[in-house]
């Protein structure tokens, strides 16, 4: 996609310095949950969609009383639905990463790269008794400074993003946080 060399994602990515990197920890499941059938496929993590630009993630680690150890339910672990509406289990690695879009992104590309709907699904069975899990997220987004110039057409978010205006990414988290924790816009 042709875009200014400035504003395009790998250098606003290479300048700022508002990365976010997370140990991640999933708590093992309440004995009941585990052994429930039809559970929910997002019983660990809810589906979302990430709020940066580019999140990458390690696959993740299975341990019970911090030993490591294979998962039992082979189900279990991040999920994402694809553009036609598929979901499908992420399976790599532990020397890969899984790169996922975020929204910012989406809203920046005008819509060309989408934000990827995921969410984390839990062990189930007896033998997911006590199994929790860890991974690594490095949550890559814009300086809180950096000024987006926003495209005319903003398919997310929209009620946030007056056309004409451009907002610092900060001023732009802002004003979602705002939508999501006080309802005020
Ligand atoms: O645990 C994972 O694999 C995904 C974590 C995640 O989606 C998040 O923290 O936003
Ligand atoms: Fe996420």
């Amino acid at each position: 996609m042709k875009m200014h060399e400035d504003k395009s994602l790998e250098p606003i990515l290479l300048r700022s310095r508002c990365h976010k990197g997370r140990l991640l920890y999933y708590f093992p499941m309440q004995q009941s949950n585990c052994s429930q059938d039809g559970d929910s496929m997002s019983s660990w993590c809810g589906w979302h969609t990430d709020h940066g630009s580019l999140t990458g993630l390690t696959c993740g680690m299975f341990l019970r009383n911090t030993v490591e150890m294979p998962c039992s339910d082979g189900a279990a672990g991040l999920y994402i639905k694809t553009r036609t509406g598929q979901i499908v289990k992420v399976v790599y690695g532990e020397d890969e990463i899984a790169y996922q879009i975020g929204e910012t992104t989406e809203i920046m590309s005008r819509g060309h790269l989408c934000a990827t709907p995921h969410c984390v699904r839990a062990p189930r069975g007896d033998e997911a008794f006590g199994l929790e899990r860890s991974t690594f997220a490095l949550f890559m987004q814009p300086d809180w400074d950096e000024k987006l110039n926003f495209p005319d057409v903003v398919h997310i978010h929209k009620e946030l993003i007056p056309a004409g205006v451009s907002l610092t990414f900060g001023e732009y988290t802002e004003k979602l946080l705002d939508k999501y924790y006080h309802l005020k816009m």
